[in-house]
């Protein structure tokens, strides 16, 4: 194993051991758009999760990544990687971090991908000083379009900081901010992805119930929004300038705008976004009473 620098320069990557301690969507999406990206080579990255062996396998022959699958393997994978990626759900990570607190060593970065869960917090369960990268990335990672949130402990050095960041600027954009900001970015990026694809469901079902085939309306609504985020994206437009360019006055898109506003579209995202980031605060709160406990 490699002891990260000190220094303001970024190591090299490809000398680094990574372990995913939880294996389910948020750890994949990372792991091959890692991998997809070069940034290092699958016999660097362990994973492992609660039980399931036949995931592990398949994960195993899907990337080439270890999957250990023994306690022994697990136990050896945690002490002896430079990176340690905490990935399991908000409810499971007090007893597993507690678990396996004595592996770990302020050699390492920990990055907590754990919606909710503090810093703080994380340090009480870790019981000792590490450096800690809180993170809330999406599942769009997947294919290097990710978009995720960065906080670090007052311990992080220099170089961990570009590593994190370098981590995850491989599989999409990010964003560093204070802490608290992260249950926002909870709301808006790392749920986000949710919402567009309710939007889709949403359009896909009026295209099919309005007539079109199932095909059609799923193409049509693909390439829609497709082509609207690229639109924002490419001509460095407000989203808002956009839509008046589609909305003609006293036209078709105008009054599907006015039923949107009847039914209060505005507030509904406000109101949405605002309940995710209260709901991971509510699974912070949740982490850091077990923590104590
Ligand atoms: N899915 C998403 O879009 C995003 C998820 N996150 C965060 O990522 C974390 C993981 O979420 P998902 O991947 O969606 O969950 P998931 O349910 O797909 O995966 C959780 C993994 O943790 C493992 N696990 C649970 N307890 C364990 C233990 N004691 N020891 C070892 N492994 C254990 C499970 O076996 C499973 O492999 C969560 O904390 C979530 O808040 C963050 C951003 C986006
Ligand atoms: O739904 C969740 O709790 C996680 C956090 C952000 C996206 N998925």
């Amino acid at each position: 194993m490699t002891t990260l620098s000190t220094s303001g320069t970024l190591p090299d990557i490809h000398t680094l051991r990574m372990c995913f301690y939880g294996a389910g969507s948020m750890a994949e999406a990372i792991v091959r758009g890692i991998l997809d990206r070069g940034l290092t080579e699958p016999e660097r990255i362990g994973m492992m999760n609660r039980q399931n062996a036949e995931r592990m396998n398949e994960l195993s022959s899907r990337y080439g990544i270890n999957g250990a699958i023994t306690a022994e393997d697990k136990d050896a994978m945690l002490r002896e990687s430079d990176i340690v990626f905490l990935a399991m759900k908000p409810k499971d990570a007090a007893e597993a971090i507690k678990r396996v607190r004595d592996l770990l060593h302020p050699g390492q970065l920990i990055v907590s991908l754990i919606a909710g869960m503090t810093i703080s917090t994380l340090e009480t369960l870790l019981g000792k000083p590490m450096p800690i990268a809180r993170t809330m990335p999406n599942t769009s990672s997947t294919i290097g379009l990710g978009a995720t949130g960065i906080s670090f402990s007052t311990s992080v050095s220099d170089s961990q900081r570009l590593l994190a960041d370098a981590l995850f600027q491989a599989v999409g954009l990010t964003a560093i901010v204070e802490e608290p900001m992260l249950e926002v970015v909870t709301g808006l990026s790392g749920s986000g992805p949710a919402y567009i694809y309710y939007m889709m469901e949403a359009m896909i079902a009026a295209g099919s119930k309005l007539g079109l085939t199932e095909e059609a309306a799923r193409e049509l609504t693909i390439q829609t929004v497709l082509g609207a985020a690229h639109m924002v994206k490419a001509t460095g437009e407000d989203p808002a300038e956009l839509r008046r360019k589609v909305t003609s006055p006293n036209g078709s898109t105008q009054a599907a705008i006015e039923k949107f506003d009847e039914y209060r579209f505005t507030e509904a995202v406000l109101a949405a976004v605002t309940r995710s980031a209260e709901r991971a605060m509510e699974m912070g709160a949740d982490i850091e009473r077990n923590a104590k406990s």
